[in-house]
């Protein structure tokens, strides 16, 4: 069995930092912590430049203890330094936390995650923005899936976005929403292995250094599951809630609970579930179906007591106009699944978060 996060945070909270005091979770080194499916750990340790003769030796105990952890398959720690800008105390940097940013011009954030992937979430994404743009709201969709990058395809936009002045990158714009996705610093078939402050970075540049403009709403469409991105975009932005996509089957309800759990972990309010592929209607006959089952997120749902806020049916002419660039709140605004999504907006204009 490969080894949990939790089991190598814990072997991590037996090494010692004798430089900053306590062990080297508490004294806040460990960065960007990954333990993928197969064992393998991967962490950053940021650490002053002058103490990295003392850090290489904290750094080959670390490697030690996780070899001989068992379900560990390989470690790899990589040292990086501050910039002179840090204090030369960690204590002092810690004593001094940077909370969560207001990204400048835009007045609210809302994360759509999902526990599992293919779920739907991407897809919900871009109907929400498309549909707050119909009610008039100013709207940005940040593609944060690093691991399958799908807006561009979806909004129908391409293109690499221009810099001009090298510093900050202008956004592409289609059906009324500023769209900028991590999907177009890369080529697209592309396979991009993002380490953990890569892809920290990567974030922190799509939300400063993205021109926005002026926006009532920022959606954020989450890679699956509860890692780094998740965390790092709640301790960097002010995040108004997150919304949980899930399919009615108990595995993807399983995971939409743990991504809850996180939420409430890094005390960012759920705004709601949304059950996607809920029931099938036939295109020919108009029989119903429930494919996955049907309900299972209502349920969940109110044994969480988070609004459930919207069944999204499974439905070819939702993926068909997906693929084809212009959601379905685009290419069919009086149709009964682009409503679903309508009133999925129209309640988050009326909670006061877009
Ligand atoms: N309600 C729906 N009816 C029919 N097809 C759907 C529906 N929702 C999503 N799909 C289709 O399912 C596929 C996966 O959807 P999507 O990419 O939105 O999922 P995701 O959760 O974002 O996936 P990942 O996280 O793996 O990127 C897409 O082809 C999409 O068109």
């Amino acid at each position: 069995m490969p080894a949990s996060r939790e089991a190598v945070q814990a072997v991590l909270k037996s090494v010692a930092d004798p430089v900053a005091g306590g062990d080297i979770m508490s004294s806040g080194v460990v960065r960007a912590l990954n333990v993928d499916e197969a064992g393998a750990v991967r962490f950053v340790m940021e650490i002053p430049p002058s103490q990295s003769a003392a850090y290489t030796k904290i750094k080959e105990q670390a490697e030690s203890a996780l070899k001989a952890t068992e379900g560990v398959s390989a470690v790899s720690i990589v040292l990086t330094g501050h910039t002179d800008k840090a204090p030369p105390d960690l204590k002092m940097r810690k004593a001094e936390p940077q909370g969560p940013q207001r990204v400048p011009g835009v007045n609210h954030i809302i994360a759509i995650a999902s526990g599992k992937g293919g779920v739907g979430k991407s897809t919900v994404s871009s109907n929400i923005a498309c549909a707050l743009a119909q009610q008039g709201r100013r709207v940005g969709l940040l593609d944060a899936d690093v691991y399958g990058p799908s807006q561009p395809r979806m909004l129908g936009v391409s293109g690499r976005p221009a810099s001009p002045d090298g510093k900050t990158i202008l956004p592409l714009r289609n059906h009324g929403v500023t769209m900028m996705s991590i999907g177009l610093m890369t080529n697209e078939d592309q396979a991009v292995v993002w380490r953990g402050p890569m892809l920290m970075g990567a974030l922190q540049q799509m939300l400063m250094q993205v021109q926005w403009g002026a926006l009532d709403v920022l959606i954020v469409d989450l890679p699956p599951g509860t890692g780094d991105v998740q965390m790092t975009l709640s301790q960097k932005a002010h995040v108004d809630g997150a919304i949980v996509v899930s399919t009615p089957q108990d595995v993807a309800l399983l995971d939409a609970r743990k991504g809850i759990d996180m939420f409430k972990q890094l005390h960012v309010p759920i705004l709601g579930m949304v059950e996607n592929m809920s029931t099938h209607v036939c295109s020919n006959c108009g029989h119903e179906e429930h494919v996955f089952g049907h309900g299972g997120v209502a349920a969940e749902a109110a044994k969480l007591g988070v609004p459930l806020l919207a069944e999204v049916p499974l439905d070819l002419q939702i993926r068909l106009a997906s693929d084809g660039g212009a959601p379905i709140v685009v290419s069919q605004p009086d149709s009964a699944q682009a409503q679903a999504f309508h009133a999925i907006a129209a309640a988050l204009v009326a909670q006061g978060v877009a």
